[in-house]
């Protein structure tokens, strides 16, 4: 792990928050390996859409959480535009009815879904460990967390080629959720990057910054830990949890 010894410049900083995700990101897990080569059948990959929607549902309350400890309402305007990107504001429908969408149109029931009772407690266990982390941290340390978004437009762009190629039960409009972030995330990212860069000058600060992304970049591993051993192998699904065989007869009609 990164250990900062002396003061970085912001160009070391930013050198040592990628090196992060060039070894920590959950591209690299063994399941979004799978979901995005192919090897996965439609049971799986609604396990993953269903899971999924937790993080969803649970962003733009961790961003609330943040803007909770902002006392700069210019920072408070420009955040709450991710709030407004997933809860969706005037004709925009939101991220998080488009996540909706493509769990429907992978068959799962809407209310099911929202209900969140088939999923995997580790889900919801990592989503609270990220909300209660920037409900807690300095504004500085709680915009550094969601720099793992940094690394997420190369996922997303993988993830909507290789749905659309290797799933016959896929189509473009169930990735418009993706496309969506391919414009979204990079606008995130640039001030969130630029505002860390400015305002972490001291070790401990830089020290923190880093240690925000190990913590997030294990919030988003343990979700896919969990979820591979349920639904890839051993197949150890969580008493409750959704099994995919209770759901497929929806999802042929
Ligand atoms: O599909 C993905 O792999 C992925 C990862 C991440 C991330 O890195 O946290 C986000 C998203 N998607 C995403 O769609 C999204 O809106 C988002 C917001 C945030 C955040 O921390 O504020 N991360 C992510």
């Amino acid at each position: 792990m990164i250990k900062v010894t002396t003061v970085l410049s912001p160009d070391e900083l930013e050198a040592a928050l990628r090196s992060i995700g060039a070894e920590r990101y959950h591209n690299l897990h063994p399941f979004h390996k799978m979901l995005h080569g192919g090897e996965m059948n439609l049971g799986q990959v609604q396990a993953w859409a269903l899971n999924r929607y937790v993080y969803q549902q649970g962003i733009p309350i961790k961003d609330y959480a943040i803007l909770s400890n902002c006392e700069d309402k210019e920072l408070r305007n420009i955040w709450r535009q991710r709030i407004f990107d997933h809860d969706g504001l005037g004709d925009d429908i939101g991220g998080i009815e488009r996540w909706l969408r493509l769990c429907e149109s992978l068959g799962l029931d809407r209310d099911y879904v929202k209900s969140m009772e088939g999923v995997h407690p580790a889900s919801k266990h990592a989503l609270e460990t990220y909300i209660n982390f920037c409900r807690r941290a300095p504004l500085l340390i709680g915009f550094a967390s969601c720099l793992t978004e940094l690394f997420a437009p190369k996922i997303h762009k993988e993830r909507i080629a290789g749905m659309l190629e290797n799933y016959d039960f896929v189509d473009d409009s169930m990735v418009g959720y993706f496309r969506e972030r391919l414009t979204q995330a990079p606008r995130d990212v640039d001030f969130a990057l630029k505002y860390v860069k400015e305002h972490a000058v001291t070790i401990p600060q830089q020290q923190e910054v880093i240690d925000a992304l190990y913590m997030k970049t294990g919030v988003l591993w343990a979700q896919l830990d969990a979820l591979y051993l349920a639904y890839v192998s051993p197949g150890m699904i969580p008493p409750g949890c959704f099994v995919p065989e209770d759901h497929q007869a929806a999802a042929a009609q």
